[in-house]
């Protein structure tokens, strides 16, 4: 991907996006528009694989037909929010190899916590898409792309589905080489490190917690 920010300006998205921002939004309803809105961002992050051709037969005649070229790719999920991405994303790349980051992020000093890390093997060889829905400080998904770095990554993409101002110039700082596609940039955080207008909290609207 050649730009640093892509934002998926797509009608539905926008639209469902929203709904997802309501305050009075239900939990399942927010769950089931998040899952929407994957495979919409999915479609967008998946530009620009490299592809190649396969001989195959049609009832008609053989010809060379295009196919995605190289290792199937890895979809991480950054716990817990990342894992609302990640069920769509699957959907639609149903034979990606699926990491986990376990981060959470310490509301005194928004720095994130790491407690879980797994990842396929061979990802030096892989197309990584790290998702995560919230890009705030930029603290988590620069940590957990260092530690796929670490890993062996170097062909990484970031999904998210909001991002903050702060958040994308942190990317931009630690991780130039890494693309991020989301559904909006929004206005700016506030004194705690929340996304303004934002959603709220989206592991605690995903999952009914507080
Ligand atoms: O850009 P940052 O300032 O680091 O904030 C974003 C992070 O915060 C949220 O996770 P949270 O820590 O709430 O954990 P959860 O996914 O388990 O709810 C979100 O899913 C990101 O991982
Ligand atoms: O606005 C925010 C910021 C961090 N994490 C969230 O879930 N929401
Ligand atoms: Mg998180």
């Amino acid at each position: 991907m050649k730009d640093h920010l892509t934002i998926v300006d797509h009608p539905l998205v926008q639209h469902k996006l929203t709904l997802m921002r309501e305050r009075d939004t239900s939990t399942a309803v927010f769950r089931q528009l998040l899952r929407e809105i994957s495979l919409l961002l999915a479609y967008e992050v998946t530009r620009e694989l490299p592809m190649t051709t396969r001989a195959i037969e049609t009832p008609l005649c053989e010809m060379d037909a295009p196919v995605i070229a190289g290792r199937k790719l890895a979809l991480v999920s950054i716990l817990r929010a990342g894992n609302g991405l990640l069920d769509g994303m699957l959907e639609l790349i149903p034979s990606a190899r699926v990491g986990f980051v376990g981060l959470y992020r310490d509301e005194e000093t928004l720095q994130p916590v790491e407690y879980y890390f797994k990842v396929p093997e061979q990802l030096n060889k892989r197309l990584v898409i790290a998702v995560d829905p919230m890009l705030a400080t930029g603290n988590s998904s620069a940590a957990a792309i260092t530690r796929l770095k670490q890993a062996g990554a170097s062909n990484i993409r970031f999904l998210c589905l909001l991002a903050a101002p702060e958040g994308v110039a942190r990317m931009k700082e630690a991780h130039p080489d890494v693309p991020i596609v989301t559904a909006a940039l929004d206005d700016h955080l506030n004194e705690k490190g929340y996304i303004v207008p934002g959603l709220g909290d989206a592991g605690d609207r995903m999952f009914g917690t507080k």
